[in-house]
């Protein structure tokens, strides 16, 4: 797991976490910090060597390999990194995973699917800002697992310690990489990450209170 440990990221962060932040500031926020915490995410993109001519002299430089990556947002709330995300890797394809949380139970389910069939030898970005139970993240990882993926890196905004540790135990053994924009303190007892943000999609929506 890697959290992020840079003043830039903690300020937007603060300001994300506000309860007076509004809809508009608080998407611009998310895609900032997405741009930022990509350039860690995708750290071990692969490359490969490729020869070209600058109007001095050939040189070697690097291109992003195919098959391309393959971002993966979960809805509703993940839609709302895609653009920080693709910011960085334009040429990365995207598939979609529609999720949503009970709010009693906090079982996840998946409401909608768009992705390649084989995800063999694809590297996955998934994006969700909130890591709180883990059980929508785990959930997604598994479906791409199904699919063929062996290697993942989630890009979240916020995990609760609890949440890392159930994804960190259930992946143990396989590719997968966790980048958190920050590791909060726990989970209340309505699954909500503290001190957090509130629900993510809510606030990036507008669909609050
Ligand atoms: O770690 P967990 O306990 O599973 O909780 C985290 C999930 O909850 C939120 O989505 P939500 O179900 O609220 O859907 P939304 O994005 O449509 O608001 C969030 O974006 C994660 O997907
Ligand atoms: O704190 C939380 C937990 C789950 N989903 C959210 O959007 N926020
Ligand atoms: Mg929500």
């Amino acid at each position: 797991m890697h959290v992020a440990d840079h003043p830039l990221i903690t300020h937007k962060l603060t300001v994300l976490r506000d309860v007076a932040t509004p809809s508009p500031t608080f998407r611009a926020l998310t895609s900032e910090l997405v741009t930022l915490l990509a350039y860690e995410a995708t750290r071990h993109v692969r490359t490969h060597e490729v020869t070209i001519q600058t109007p001095v002299a050939e040189t070697v430089g690097l291109a992003i390999s195919e098959p391309r990556p393959l971002i993966v947002p979960i809805l509703r709330a993940g839609l709302g990194m895609l653009e920080g995300m693709t910011a960085l890797m334009p040429s990365a394809e995207v598939g979609f995973l529609g999720m949503v949380r009970n709010e009693e139970t906090l079982e996840p389910s998946v409401y909608a699917e768009r992705l390649p069939d084989d995800l063999s030898n694809r590297q996955c970005f998934v994006l969700d800002p909130m890591l709180a139970t883990g059980g929508s993240l785990l959930s997604a990882i598994q479906y791409l697992f199904e699919r063929g993926a062996q290697d993942v890196t989630a890009v979240c905004i916020l995990g609760a310690p609890e949440g890392v540790a159930a994804v960190e135990k259930a992946v143990e053994g396989h590719d997968v990489t966790l980048v958190l924009g920050a590791l909060d303190e726990r989970l209340n007892e309505h699954g909500y990450i503290v001190p957090g943000l509130g629900d993510a999609g809510d606030r990036l929506y507008g669909t609050a209170g």
